[in-house]
C-alpha cells in the first residue's frame, strides 16, 4: 500500500511529514525512518515527523532525527507541523498541540508560524559556554566570526565530549551582529552535522545572550544559514517565560512511496 508523505522546511531545517492519524506508520522502524531521511538513498531530511490524534489537544507531534531515533523537541519541526495541520484543515489560525516536552500554543499567519516554547528555569553559565534546555539540550558558545568556523568538526568534539556523556547535546556557535541580532550556526545531534537552522537552538541562543548580558532586548533576531527567525521572551526571577519562536514554515513537496 502506498504511503503519502509531504516535505516541509523551516528556514532550511527540513522534515518528512506523515499524517499518521490512522496509526499506519511503524513507529519502531528506525531503519525506515533513517532511510527516508537519507539524502542519497531516500527523500532526504533532517528529521521525520508524524502527526497523530490527541484526546484533548488539536494533534500530537512525534519527532525523529535523521538517524532514525525519536528525540526531544524540535522547534522548527513544530512550526512546520502547525503549517501541515493547517494544510490538512485540522486547525484555523491558532492551535494547541502536544509534543514530547508538553503542550505548545501556536499561531499561523500566511507562512509565518509563531510557536510557544517551554519556560526555561535552569541556565548554566560557564566561562566560555552556556548550557540550557529549551525542549532539547543546547551548548552555546560565542566565537569571533561564525561565518568562518568549522561547525561540524568543533561541534562534534563538544557533542561527544565527556561534558554531555552518551546523550550528547546540540552545539551552537554564535557571533553578535548588533544589540538585538546574532548570527548562529548549529551542530545537531541525531543529524550529526550542521543543519541550516535549529529552532530550539535559536531559542537557546536568544535566552543565553540575554542571560550573560550580551543583550538587554527581549525580541532577538537570529540570522541562521537558512534565513532568519525571531525569539521573544519575558525575563522572570527564575529564568524566562512566555518564550516564542517565530519564522517561516513552508510545504515544498508531496509524494508517496
Ligand atoms: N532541529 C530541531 C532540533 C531537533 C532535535 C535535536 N536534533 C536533538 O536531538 O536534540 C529544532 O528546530 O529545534
Amino acid at each position: 500500500m502506498a504511503v503519502e508523505f509531504y516535505k516541509y522546511q523551516g528556514t532550511g531545517n527540513d522534515f518528512v511529514m506523515i499524517d499518521n492519524r490512522q496509526l499506519q506508520f511503524d513507529k519502531n522502524n528506525t531503519k525506515l525512518v533513517a532511510q527516508l531521511c537519507d539524502r542519497r538513498f531516500g527523500i532526504g531530511a533532517d528529521g521525520l515527523i508524524l502527526l497523530e490524534n490527541h484526546d484533548t489537544a488539536d494533534f500530537k507531534m512525534v519527532y525523529y532525527n535523521s538517524d532514525g531515533n525519536p528525540s526531544t523537541m524540535c522547534g522548527n519541526g513544530g512550526r512546520c507541523l502547525v503549517a501541515f495541520a493547517k494544510f490538512l484543515g485540522m486547525i484555523e489560525n491558532s492551535t494547541t498541540f502536544e509534543a514530547v516536552d508538553g503542550l505548545h500554543h501556536a499561531r499561523i499567519e500566511n507562512d509565518v508560524v509563531k510557536l510557544q516554547m517551554q519556560d526555561v528555569t535552569k541556565i548554566e553559565a560557564n566561562n566560555d559556554f552556556v548550557f540550557l534546555d529549551t525542549g532539547s539540550p543546547h551548548h552555546v558558545t560565542c566565537v569571533n566570526d561564525v561565518a568562518d568556523f568549522n561547525v561540524k568538526q568543533e561541534g562534534a568534539k563538544i557533542r561527544y565530549s565527556d561534558l554531555y556523556g552518551k546523550a550528547g547535546s546540540n552545539v551552537n556557535f554564535v557571533s553578535k551582529i548588533s544589540d538585538d541580532t546574532f548570527r548562529l550556526r548549529t551542530y545537531e545531534r541525531g543529524v550529526e552535522d550542521e543543519t541550516l537552522s535549529c529552532g530550539t537552538g535559536a531559542t537557546a541562543v536568544a535566552l543565553a545572550m540575554n542571560y550573560i548580558g550580551e543583550t538587554e532586548k527581549n525580541l532577538i533576531t537570529l540570522n541562521v544559514e537558512g534565513g532568519q527567525v525571531q525569539v521573544t521572551f519575558n525575563k522572570v526571577d527564575n529564568g524566562y517565560d512566555n518564550v516564542w519562536l517565530i519564522g517561516p514554515a513552508k510545504q515544498v513537496f508531496k509524494g508517496e512511496w
